[in-house]
């Protein structure tokens, strides 16, 4: 193959410098990594990133070097890189490696060198070694979680060591903040979410967003009223007050609208899950759609679009409130015969545009006013009426307010994901069409009790059979539960041309629940999930440091749903934009991979999606991470079609939870991981089985030697 001429360039000019090629060859690789193989990027100013990340990679090798014979005269260094810090360039590469070094300077020190690649790894990363790949990682502030066993340090039933458990699943930056410090305090904390900087605007220039919703599903039912005033810590009322389930199968309303419906297996509306905006509309605060080729379809909004309000979550009228970067992300639009749509209220404007274009959605950014501010205050919904239940938050003092964010009840597509949700797509296998009244009562279980084992995971009061439970608990803590694609869409989505070997997806058990294709009805007990919230929760200031949580104001019985992680729908190659993207606007991410098929053979890229909750998401984006033992487990759902590209990731309590518990969920994140690429959270979660408790124990060591 012909040398590339970009790369003789490259080599040319470091040349110049007194360079030599086989110094610039593995940063070169790096770095166009990093950058995504834009060469413009490291051309520019005669390739000064280049040069830059080279003078780095020497240095780290000297530090290296240096904490290999001096590990104790580690104060000096920290003061000279934090002098660094101080003086840091924008250049990613540079701000990576330092802001790595401020909680674990060798690990990360050593991620561009080739020292890397000389330490023994363990299955299954031991095939992959650390060489270009980890230091990508880093880069993409993405976190996969470890799967290599490592020491053990307890044996749970017989079962796996506590610290192999590490399902990769959640994927956090590195630049997730410190929590527990208020974004508003005037103190010298540091801020906690850097994206929400408090800006000296008057209240009435708050932006909102009305945003259109990608997908609906067929029960979204009645709101409760925003006027009510609550005290903190109410019970909250579901508003419907109807029963969850109903007793008998007489009592349950048969579906018989869509059974006997004339909407045939094609009579679906398409929907298209994305639009893109130009900058200029935005400006003007209109959202122009550049289109997209990927349709979706779903059929209970054959009317044209319905929308959701969605507006900024949290807002306080003492407090101008910015707008966080990146709520222009997610912005949806529907389809409906090239006529133009207002989003709210789905009103025809009149105006026709060409059948291939797709719709406008008049998302104007709303003025919002103090009156609205103070209504959201006083009446402490976080949820702004989009769910059943109202979910209230405290806080400590008047400074303390959760981060900003946009409340969405329902995941929305962001632009590229493949959300085929059709009618034609759910088979007679995959639907009990012939069903009346409430499935979990029947004595025979239906068609879609097939897909957990030929009985339904639900017990007739609603919450998970034990035995289910037992399963899904165990699944998730056993390694061996692992499965390892051919070729990872995490791994093509860097799209650098270099794969590494896939990190293992935790094979999962799945619930299925009956849905509009089925013949039961919509009090049928094996329809839990996409009911949304119905328990009463909070989000409250953990008193540990954690920042903010997620807790029960109510009893709840083992295997009750609480609620799904809902976010945007994004693919794992926007997800690696955004991850670019992002260090640049101070912004954190946790995205959730929908990975449970990956393994499955290839994964069209549109295909293989995550859910992205910073900008617009559900009360699940409180929930923090218990190592372990925590209270609540997360199951795949598959509610609208047989798909597992696409799936619900649902909370159910996997223990009896008192009223006024912290609710927690065990991120899966292996902390004992050396070859982690980032440094995650210091682990305050309090778990006797705390998988962080090495590193805590190293940490406060070393906070005692800078003393
Ligand atoms: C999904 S958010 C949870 C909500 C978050 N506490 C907040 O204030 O918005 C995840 C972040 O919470 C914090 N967190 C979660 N669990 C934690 C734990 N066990 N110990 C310390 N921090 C934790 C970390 O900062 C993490 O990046």
């Amino acid at each position: 193959m012909a040398p590339n001429p970009k790369v003789i360039a490259a080599y040319r000019a470091m040349s110049s410098l007194g360079i030599h090629e086989s110094k610039v060859k593995p940063v070169l690789k790096k770095l166009l990594k990093l950058y995504d193989k834009n060469w413009e990027l490291i051309e520019e100013e005669n390739y000064r990133a280049l040069a830059d990340a080279i003078f780095d990679d020497d240095e780290n090798k000297e530090l290296e070097l240096e904490l290999e014979q001096e590990p104790i005269n580690k104060k000096d260094r920290e003061v000279d890189n934090e002098a660094a810090v101080h003086e840091e360039p924008v250049r990613p590469l540079k701000r990576l490696r330092l802001r790595g070094q401020e909680g674990q300077s060798s690990r990360l020190l050593t991620g561009l060198g080739p020292s890397s690649t000389a330490s023994p790894l363990i299955t299954p990363r031991s095939e992959s070694g650390t060489g270009p790949g980890s230091s990508s990682r880093l880069q993409d502030n993405i976190v996969d979680k470890g799967k290599k066993p490592v020491s053990p340090q307890v044996t749970l039933r017989g079962r796996s060591s506590v610290s192999e458990r590490t399902p990769p699943r959640v994927l956090f930056t590195e630049s997730a903040v410190e929590p527990g410090a208020s974004q508003l305090s005037n103190s010298k904390t540091p801020h906690p979410y850097p994206f929400i900087t408090p800006k000296d605007e008057p209240i009435d220039e708050i932006p909102d967003y009305e945003v259109p919703i990608s997908m609906i599903l067929p029960e979204t039912t009645g709101k409760h009223n925003g006027n009510n005033t609550v005290a903190l810590q109410c019970r909250n009322k579901n508003v419907d007050g109807e029963d969850i389930l109903p007793s008998s199968n007489e009592e349950a309303t048969s579906n018989a609208e869509l059974a006997s419906s004339s909407m045939g297996e094609e009579a679906s509306v398409k929907i298209t899950p994305t639009v893109g905006l130009s900058e200029e509309s935005e400006e003007n605060g209109t959202l122009i759609a550049r289109g997209n080729k990927d349709s979706a379809i779903l059929p209970h909004v054959a009317n044209g679009s319905t929308t959701v309000k969605s507006t900024l979550a949290l807002v306080s009228p003492q407090v101008p409130v910015p707008c966080p970067s990146g709520l222009d992300d997610a912005v949806l639009v529907s389809k409906k015969d090239g006529v133009l749509l207002e989003s709210d209220g789905g009103k025809e404007l009149g105006d026709h545009i060409p059948q291939n274009s797709f719709n406008v959605m008049n998302a104007r950014k709303h003025q919002l006013t103090t009156d609205d501010a103070r209504a959201v205050c006083t009446s402490n919904d976080l949820t702004k009426g989009e769910e059943k239940v109202k979910i209230s938050w405290v806080n400590n003092s008047a400074n303390d307010i959760p981060p900003l964010f946009h409340y969405i009840p329902r995941n929305l597509v962001f632009r590229d994901a493949y959300v085929n949700i059709s009618l034609s797509r759910i088979g007679s296998e995959d639907c009990c069409s012939t069903c009346i009244g409430n499935c979990v009562l029947s004595s025979k279980p239906c068609f879609c009790a097939n897909k957990t084992g030929g009985d339904f995971a639900y017990t007739a009061q609603g919450v998970l059979k034990e035995e289910f439970l037992e399963q899904c608990i165990s699944i998730n803590r056993d390694p061996q539960n692992y499965s390892y694609c051919k070729e990872c869409p995490l791994e093509i989505s860097k799209s650098d041309g270099c794969l590494e070997p896939c990190k293992g997806h935790l094979k999962r058990k799945f619930i299925k629940e009956c849905w509009s294709k089925c013949g039961c009805g919509r009090h049928c007990g094996n329809r839990i999930v996409q009911r949304g919230i119905t328990c009463n929760l909070q989000v409250f200031l953990t008193s540990d440091g954690k920042g903010w949580g997620l807790r029960t104001l109510e009893d709840l019985p083992k295997g009750a749903f609480v609620c799904e992680f809902v976010g945007e729908i994004l693919t794992v190659k926007e997800l690696h934009e955004r991850n670019l993207k992002y260090p640049k606007n101070g912004k954190y991410t946790y995205p959730i991979l929908l990975d449970a098929e990956w393994d499955s053979g290839v994964v069209k890229d549109n295909q293989a999606l995550c859910l992205y909750a910073a900008s617009y998401g559900n009360a699940a984006r409180f929930i923090n991470h218990r190592c372990l033992d925590a209270n609540l487990i997360e199951i795949p759902v598959e509610v609208e079609g047989p798909s597992h590209h696409y799936y619900h990731f649902a909370f159910f309590t996997s223990r009896k939870i008192a009223a006024q518990e912290e609710l927690t969920w065990d991120y899966g994140i292996n902390f004992d991981d050396d070859d982690e690429p980032v440094e995650l959270f210091q682990c305050k979660c309090g778990s006797k089985f705390c998988r962080n408790m090495k590193r805590s124990n190293i940490t406060a060591y070393m906070e005692t030697l800078t003393q």
